[in-house]
């Protein structure tokens, strides 16, 4: 299914109302309605450059096990609790959502090359065979579309603002999902602004933009924040929040991986927390607005990737890509060999 030139895009023109923080105008939303044919310890924030790892003093390593060992007290390993959440899931059914950056390819120094591997993209391939499954990220859906190259899943990008899923039914278009596009404008001006700084690069997300730093010195770092900031006191419309050594820009609407996460288990009519639960997976900070849906609807798995403590609305934990890759496998097994184990039942006839 995943071939863009064969996707009929729907422009979806709901228009529904949106509360924006900052602004009372209503903005358009564009939702893609496409048919589906079948490193360092503060990563987020804290600690602003490439450099700081080096500079800063080595942590105590007695010290930070025992604090990662009682965090994973809070957040046992998902791969420890598999078999305790599989046989939670019985009689359920099981809806797949994963981020891209740090949980399906690791962080490295160029977003450009932060490809996945084959073996990951087998895992994700097979999983969605089984259960239905979401690629939900920062990046422009595009992107990772580019990047994941799978047919079989939905994709959200832009952080949840841009989501290709099946059309929802008439019924449903309330005029909920608008949002404001930045403009070609505010990008040049970004980069303009940044240009003499080394390092500093601008990614644009379609509904968002990415201001990376993690190649820029640590020296420039405060530099670069005042003049991203400076160009955003002229549009009061975004906002901007920090992620993994990554300024992002985003509209100032009430929209994020959590709504996408609302809005995918609806649109796919797994709404219904008594018989759905949703896994997602992922790494950053935007994720924890997903996680706070799952613990809301009080039944799911929301896993953090982090090989750190981490403040967390996550119930479990994978420490990095590598456990996520073994995790997906597991998943798709246990569900190959329950339905083997079914269809067999059926033809012996005995109960299952
Ligand atoms: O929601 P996600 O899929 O996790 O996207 C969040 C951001 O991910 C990318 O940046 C991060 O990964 C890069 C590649 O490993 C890394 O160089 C960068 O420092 C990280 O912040 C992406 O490039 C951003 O646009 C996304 O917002």
């Amino acid at each position: 299914m995943d071939n863009g030139s064969v996707h009929e895009h729907l422009w979806h023109n709901c228009f529904l109302k949106m509360t924006l923080k900052k602004c009372t105008s209503i903005i358009f939303f564009y939702t893609y309605i496409q048919p589906i044919s079948k490193e360092n310890n503060d990563e987020n924030g804290g600690d602003h450059s490439i450099n700081a790892r080096t500079t800063s003093n080595p942590p105590d390593s007695d010290t930070s096990d025992a604090s990662y060992n009682s965090w994973m007290v809070e957040h046992p390993s998902a791969l420890d609790s598999f078999d305790r959440m599989i046989k939670a899931a019985k009689g359920k059914k099981i809806a797949v959502f994963l981020d891209y950056d740090g949980t399906l390819s690791p962080i490295v120094d160029d977003p450009n090359r932060a490809f996945m591997s084959d073996e990951m993209r087998a895992a994700v391939r097979e999983v969605a065979k089984y259960f239905p499954t979401a690629i939900v990220s920062g990046r422009s859906r595009e992107k990772v579309k580019e990047f994941v190259e799978l047919s079989n899943v939905y994709y959200a990008g832009s952080h949840g603002m841009d989501i290709q899923a099946p059309p929802r039914p008439v019924k449903a278009c309330e005029g909920k999902y608008h949002t404001l596009v930045p403009g070609k404008k505010i990008i040049k001006e970004l980069e303009e602004e940044t240009k003499k700084i080394q390092g500093a690069r601008i990614e644009d997300n379609r509904f968002c933009i990415s201001v990376h730093f993690r190649q820029v010195r640590e020296e420039d770092y405060s530099v670069l924040q005042e003049k991203v900031k400076a160009v955003l006191r002229n549009y009061p419309d975004f906002d901007l929040s920090e992620g993994k050594k990554v300024m992002e820009i985003r509209p100032s609407i009430e929209w994020d991986k959590g709504h996408a996460l609302e809005y995918l288990l609806d649109t796919l009519g797994l709404s219904n927390p008594n018989d759905v639960l949703p896994l997602y997976i992922g790494d950053d900070r935007t994720d924890e607005d997903a996680f706070k849906v799952i613990e809301s609807r009080g039944q799911g798995y929301p896993i953090i990737v982090s090989s750190t403590p981490k403040e967390t609305k996550a119930s479990y934990s994978l420490k990095d890509p590598s456990e996520v890759l073994t995790f997906l496998l597991r998943l798709s097994r246990w569900r190959k060999s329950s339905s083997s184990s079914k269809q067999l039942a059926q033809i012996w006839g005995i109960g299952y």
